[in-house]
């Protein structure tokens, strides 16, 4: 069976090909994007403009850079397209949500003051304002690490999250019927914990699969829900995200009505 593992062997081949050249092609442009801040006359970011190229201080810049578009870029533009791909799949809270918006916001632009309101769900609290706001995100968050495929709606906020165990520990925990499992876990072992898993896990979540934000109006389970991790290197960019993405929502709902394209070129896509 050797011409099945050279097929296999020159795929490879491609795709890491293919992965070499984004990655020079997303430093080149990393690059522009340095000298092209060092060249304004206004230079905000005046890190930037005093960090020679080719030290080891350009690669911390250039690898923060990397990780800001990354780690930034893909996890907001998909929670943002899940969220539009919920709502187009429930008119109806659409519906009730664009007249809270309209309430609160007229003309569609979010004020300061609701930007901020925005803040207050990373500590676990729905601002009584924005309740409908806050709590449609945290429903698309809870569910945008699983894909809504069929309607050209990729998943992915993070699915899995890689750990180490710093120290020798055990995790606790109970088997389908009950009983108590106890997993004893050395230092150095790799760890994944299962966003997808725990989102959709019938222990913390009733009716799971159910897109009802109103179940982030009470009480709910905090520890059973992160989009973003939890502890000292939890996600950077969670405020931003959550200011940016609350602002992108109103100002988007307040203007369109979200509808699924009834086109065949849609159906399928992932
Ligand atoms: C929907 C949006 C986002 C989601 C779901 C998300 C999710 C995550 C998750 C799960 C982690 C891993 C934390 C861990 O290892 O325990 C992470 C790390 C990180 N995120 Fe985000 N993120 C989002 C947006 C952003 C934005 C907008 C930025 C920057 C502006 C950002 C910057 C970072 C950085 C720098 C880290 C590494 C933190 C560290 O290692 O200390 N993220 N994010």
């Amino acid at each position: 069976m050797i011409a099945p593992k050279l097929v296999m062997e020159w795929a490879l081949k491609q795709r890491i090909a293919q992965v070499k050249l984004a990655f020079e092609e997303l430093e080149q442009y990393m690059l522009e994007l340095i000298q092209e801040c060092r060249n304004l006359e206004k230079n905000a970011m005046i890190y930037i403009a005093h960090v020679p190229l080719q030290t080891s201080s350009y690669k911390t810049l250039a690898g923060n850079i990397f990780i800001f578009m990354l780690a930034g870029h893909e996890t907001t533009a998909h929670t943002l397209a899940f969220t539009f791909g919920l709502l187009s799949l429930h008119p109806d809270y659409q519906e009730k949500l664009y007249k809270h918006i309209k309430s609160i916001i007229p003309d569609g632009r979010p004020p300061m003051s609701l930007l901020r309101a925005a803040i207050p769900v990373a500590r676990h609290q729905i601002h009584e304002e924005t309740h409908l706001l806050l709590s449609t995100w945290l429903s698309s968050m809870r569910h945008s690490v699983y894909s809504l495929g069929e309607y050209g709606v990729p998943h992915i906020g993070v699915t899995t999250i890689p750990k180490v165990a710093a120290e020798d520990t055990t995790l606790v925990t109970t088997d389908r019927v009950g009983n108590e499992v106890v997993v004893p876990v050395s230092r150095g072992t790799s760890l994944q914990i299962s966003v997808a898993a725990l989102h959709y896990n019938p222990r913390y979540w009733d009716d799971p699969l159910a897109f009802k934000p109103e179940r982030f109006h009470g009480d709910w389970p905090r520890e059973a829900c992160l989009p973003f991790s939890s502890g000292a290197r939890s996600c950077l960019g969670r405020r931003s995200f959550e200011t940016e993405g609350i602002a992108i929502l109103t100002m988007l709902l307040s203007r369109y009505k979200i509808e699924l394209k009834d086109d065949l070129k849609f159906v399928n896509k992932t």
